[in-house]
């Protein structure tokens, strides 16, 4: 360690770092030269040919980055394992856009998931989602490039701007020229490489900090196992309630109608295959929370209460885990080299998702619509729209620079409050027949402006508070502007917050949910006052059949089997319109239920896309 606190990388950490960034750009340059991508279809759908477990992972890599590696352990360091209950939110928040979104997608055979929204509303609606689309991702991808390079930076005195850059090129270069084929194939190579970058830092943690039984006592005594938090007060950051509840919301903004997501189950082979790669999120995400909470109380029965933080090696709590396997392996040689290549790995995979999917909208929904081309034009196109993206979220990243916040909770506000409103949007189609294109722009702009009403007047008087109060007992909380004061239990109910500051002191796990209520019900009065939509004007697959799906499945219940035994003839012909038979040999229930419900609508399909 030099005076600055700085500790060095050796050869063989430069080597390990090298070989990740070069083994990214091979797979990507493989598919490129493989793949040919003569079509925008293959470059942007991998000619719809892809199987679940590579897309399985490639889903999970695109909203796991390096903010997930290093803000879940800082979180878990400062307050306990509460956060873990975010695990519980998993399950309904995969199972919906298995049962509900995806069949909707798939069975449109959309090109992006906008244009559902001018097939249920009209092309302004679409335009609108898009926009704010990809300005969530734009300052998404900010934060996760410049999570990684800041940490490393600060740590190891690497160049920030020059670490910037690396991830930036390989990524811009990877989508550019291999289309989502190489980004998939990537993300799996990058999936592996984090789960054993983190899995072999804990090993070797917990060896560090005196084995297995010693730092379980550490943390147990540390306080830092958190039993159900199951306070009601939606202005508590984290309880059962705003994670495993609110929680699911911003899975299904994710998981549900994000472009990045929507795209990967529509590149699948089938609507089987889909479902199950959405399935198989499940484990996967599962084994990274764990492993990220677990990285969080290793680095507690190492350090304890006395944090890197407090003794001012880092300026940051998100600099702590790379402080950690820094301090304590350095006499590992490439282990740090792993971990970093660990961090920048998971970031890389989100930002050529990203890259990717944005290329996708922009073409599709952007300029296609108004512009006709040629194929290979319009290949050329998508890969200059990737390069550019890939400029804006270079600049993007110096904005995030100048923000000082926690990284967590930073991307997971920005799903929250642009993310929350288009789920809204989404979620007014799909269940409410009578919501009409009015309904739809104003329930968006007023989603929209309720969240960036609750999210920068929470960030103002949670920054305004920080300057007040907060007497740390030094501790379990680590100051934070970015965070509500309601980190600390007791000094809240000392000065609860009251009227507007209450509105402000939301919980940031609530974004989604609040902003996507907010959207449907403006949606719905709106609609109500300037003529719902009759049900037949509707265009046919855009709605998902709620009461008819519930009265099925009760009637299932009752009768288990019923439907299985003797499918009904139109059921059969209707299978055959949606064209893809041969992979739909076992379909599950639901999908029988939803066909039933209204077998003309995929006789119609084709000609209506
Ligand atoms: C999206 C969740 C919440 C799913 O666990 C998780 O991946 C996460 O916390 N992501 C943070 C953003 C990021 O890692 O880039
Ligand atoms: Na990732």
């Amino acid at each position: 360690m030099d005076p600055a606190g700085h500790k060095y990388f050796t050869v063989t950490d430069y080597v390990i770092f090298a070989l990740l960034l070069v083994a990214s750009t091979a797979i990507g340059l493989y598919y490129a030269f493989k793949g040919r991508q003569r079509t925008a279809e293959e470059f942007l759908y991998a000619d719809r040919s892809m199987k679940c477990l590579p897309l399985a992972l490639s889903l999970m890599a695109s909203f796991q980055s390096a903010v997930a590696i290093i803000g879940t352990p800082a979180e878990v360091y400062a307050n306990g394992t509460q956060y873990w209950f975010i695990g519980c939110s998993y399950i309904l928040g995969l199972l919906i856009p298995a049962h509900i979104f995806i069949p909707v997608f798939y069975r449109l055979q959309l090109k992006s998931v906008y244009q559902y929204l001018e097939l249920r509303f009209c092309k302004a609606v679409r335009i609108c989602g898009t926009a704010a689309f990809i300005f969530q991702m734009v300052i998404y991808m900010g934060v996760s490039i410049y999570t990684p390079a800041l940490a490393l930076n600060a740590v190891t005195g690497f160049h920030l701007w020059g670490a910037v850059l690396a991830i930036g090129l390989v990524c811009t270069l990877n989508t550019a020229l291999g289309g989502l084929k190489a980004v998939v194939w990537t993300n799996v190579f990058q999936t592996v490489v984090m789960f054993t970058g983190q899995l072999v830092i804990i090993i070797l943690g917990v060896h560090e900090a005196g084995g297995l039984s010693e730092a379980w006592a550490k943390v147990r005594d540390g306080g830092r196992i958190s039993g159900i938090d199951l306070n009601p007060d939606p202005t508590v950051r984290h309880t059962f309630w705003t994670l495993g509840v609110g929680g699911v919301f911003l899975m299904l903004s994710l998981y549900g109608v994000n472009q990045a997501q929507v795209q990967r189950y529509l590149s699948s082979r089938s609507e089987r295959e889909a479902k199950m790669s959405c399935y198989m999120v499940f484990p996967c995400l599962q084994v990274s929370l764990m492993l990220s909470c677990v990285m969080g109380l290793v680095m507690y029965a190492y350090y304890g209460d006395n944090s890197p933080l407090e003794q001012q090696y880092v300026t940051s709590k998100d600099q702590m885990v790379l402080f950690f396997v820094m301090d304590t392996l350095q006499n590992f040689p490439g282990i740090p080299g792993l971990f970093v290549a660990c961090l920048f790995s998971t970031s890389l995979g989100t930002v050529s998702s990203a890259f990717n999917s944005l290329a996708t909208v922009t073409m599709v929904d952007l300029i296609e619509p108004h512009y006709s081309m040629t194929e290979a034009r319009a290949t050329l196109l998508s890969k200059m729209l990737a390069v550019s993206y890939g400029i804006i979220c270079l600049a993007m990243a110096y904005v995030i620079h100048l923000m000082k916040s926690s990284v967590l909770q930073a991307a997971l506000s920005i799903f929250g409050m642009v993310g929350g409103p288009l789920l809204g949007l989404f979620c007014l189609g799909i269940f409410f027949p009578c919501a009409n294109s009015i309904g739809a722009v104003t329930g968006l702009a007023s989603g929209l402006v309720m969240s960036f009403w609750v999210g920068i007047g929470g960030f103002l008087s949670g920054m305004a508070s920080s300057v007040q109060v907060l007497p740390l007992n030094s501790t379990n909380t680590v100051p934070d502007v970015f965070e509500n004061i309601t980190a600390a239990p007791a000094i809240v109910d000392a000065a609860r917050p009251k009227g507007l500051n209450g509105l402000y002191s939301l919980s940031y796990m609530w974004y989604s949910a609040l902003n996507s209520f907010i959207v449907v019900l403006v949606g719905l009065i709106i609609s109500f006052l300037t003529g719902p939509t009759k049900g037949d004007d509707v265009s046919s697959g855009t709605v998902y059949p709620v009461m008819t799906t519930a009265r099925s499945l009760l009637h299932k219940l009752v009768k288990p089997g019923a439907c299985c035994l003797d499918p009904p003839e139109h059921l059969i012909e209707s299978h055959e319109m949606t064209g893809n038979v041969e992979e739909d040999t076992d379909t599950e229930e639901d999908t029988e239920v939803f066909l039933q419900s209204n077998p003309e609508s995929h006789m119609e399909q084709d000609t209506n896309v």
